[in-house]
């Protein structure tokens, strides 16, 4: 039987632990925090993250890496984006030699622009397997046994199927893509939609501009995604179309909240305070902008998102700004991006 770490006991870790322990997987979570750890052995609850959900007996955490890795053969990372690098380094002489990495993580590092499989690739090299989890999935949601369809990505090998199997679950659905770096980048590029989703709704907008707003921004996450070699089919599926929508209309959504704040008139830095877990569009949107000057394609709502974040730009004038542009044929520049 597979034995499985899950690195970082987080909402998304702990949801995860929780399906695959609940399959009779052999499942541990390595946290950071002893009154995590603590409290998931013996009250079998994660009370800063999914309080309120009893979790299995057998889900196990542990603050030792020792303990979570050394016999592992398959790791799932579910950290915020931004810590993967300095994870990756004081855990690299426990996950070297671990054969099955899947990413559960959504956002692109802001050093380096690279998608998180491309780092773990990059550090723990070729002779490794690298899966992606991508797709609608409130880890709340998960956690409380509701249906969910997800999409695992990985090689086009028998493995992704084995990977796919691993994870379903009887609520748990999962479907499997050979695209994973479509999958990640869909996933990190629609948390800065659903921050413009929640700007809109902020400043009251309506319902037909959060519509507009949201179809508009697949359309971005598509001239991007497809530049950087993500297939244009998976930004139309689960972790595309369907994370998108999730997170631009789902109140649960933590980058659809700092959207929602900013647009109520609170700064950045208030809002970040409220909101304790990561909301991983806020440091992405950084990285759009810089991959979007790169490959010089032009996105007018996460240039937007950037100047409200990064230029202290009111939310207002964005919106100005953008119902302004010049008048296009709907589909005219994901044509000439493919052209
Ligand atoms: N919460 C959700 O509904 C879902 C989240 N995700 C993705 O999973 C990833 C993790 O997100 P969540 O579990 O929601 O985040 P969270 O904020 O709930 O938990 C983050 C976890 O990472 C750990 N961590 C490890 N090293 C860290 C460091 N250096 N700094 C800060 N935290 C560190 C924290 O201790 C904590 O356990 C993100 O990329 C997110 O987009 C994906 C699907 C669903
Ligand atoms: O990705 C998610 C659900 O699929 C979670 O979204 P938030 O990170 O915005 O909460």
């Amino acid at each position: 039987m597979p034995k499985i770490a899950i690195i970082g006991a987080g909402s998304w870790g702990t949801a995860l632990g929780k399906v695959l322990a609940e399959k009779g997987l052999d499942v541990i979570l390595l946290a950071r925090r002893k009154e995590i750890v603590d409290s998931i052995n013996s009250l079998k609850e994660n009370p800063f993250y999914l309080p309120g959900i009893p979790l299995p007996g057998a889900l196990k955490a542990t603050l030792d890496p020792e303990e979570a890795l050394s016999k592992s053969n398959l790791v799932i990372w579910t950290i915020p984006s931004h810590t993967l690098r300095e994870n990756l380094y004081n855990l690299e002489p426990y996950v070297s030699k671990i054969r099955f990495h899947l990413s559960g993580i959504k956002g692109i590092d802001i050093e380096t622009t690279k998608s998180p499989l491309q780092l773990l690739r990059e550090h723990l090299g070729e002779d490794k397997l690298y899966f992606v989890l991508g797709g609608p999935s409130f880890a709340l949601e998960v956690a409380k046994g509701l249906p969910t369809a997800v999409v695992v990505a990985g090689p086009e090998r028998k493995e992704t199927q084995k990977i796919q199997e691993l994870l379903a679950w009887k609520y748990f659905r999962v479907y499997r893509s050979y695209d994973p770096l479509g999958v990640e980048i869909a996933s990190a590029l629609k948390n800065v939609i659903a921050i413009a989703s929640g700007i809109c709704d902020g400043l009251g907008l309506g319902l037909n501009a959060r519509a507009g707003l949201i179809t508009r921004g697949l359309i971005e996450i598509i001239k991007l995604g497809t530049k950087l070699g993500g297939k244009k089919e998976t930004f139309y599926g689960l972790a595309g179309l369907g994370d998108l929508v999730l997170t631009c209309t789902g109140a649960l959504s933590r980058n659809y909240q700092v959207g929602l704040k900013l647009g109520e008139g609170k700064s950045l830095e208030e809002v970040l305070k409220e909101i304790k877990q990561v909301a991983e569009g806020v440091k992405t949107v950084s990285v759009v902008k810089e991959l979007s000057e790169k490959f010089e394609v032009s996105l007018p709502i996460c240039e937007e998102i950037y100047n409200i974040i990064y230029k202290e730009e009111k939310p207002r004038n964005s919106i100005e700004r953008l119902l302004a542009r010049s008048l296009k044929e709907e589909f005219e520049e994901v044509e000439n991006e493919r052209a």
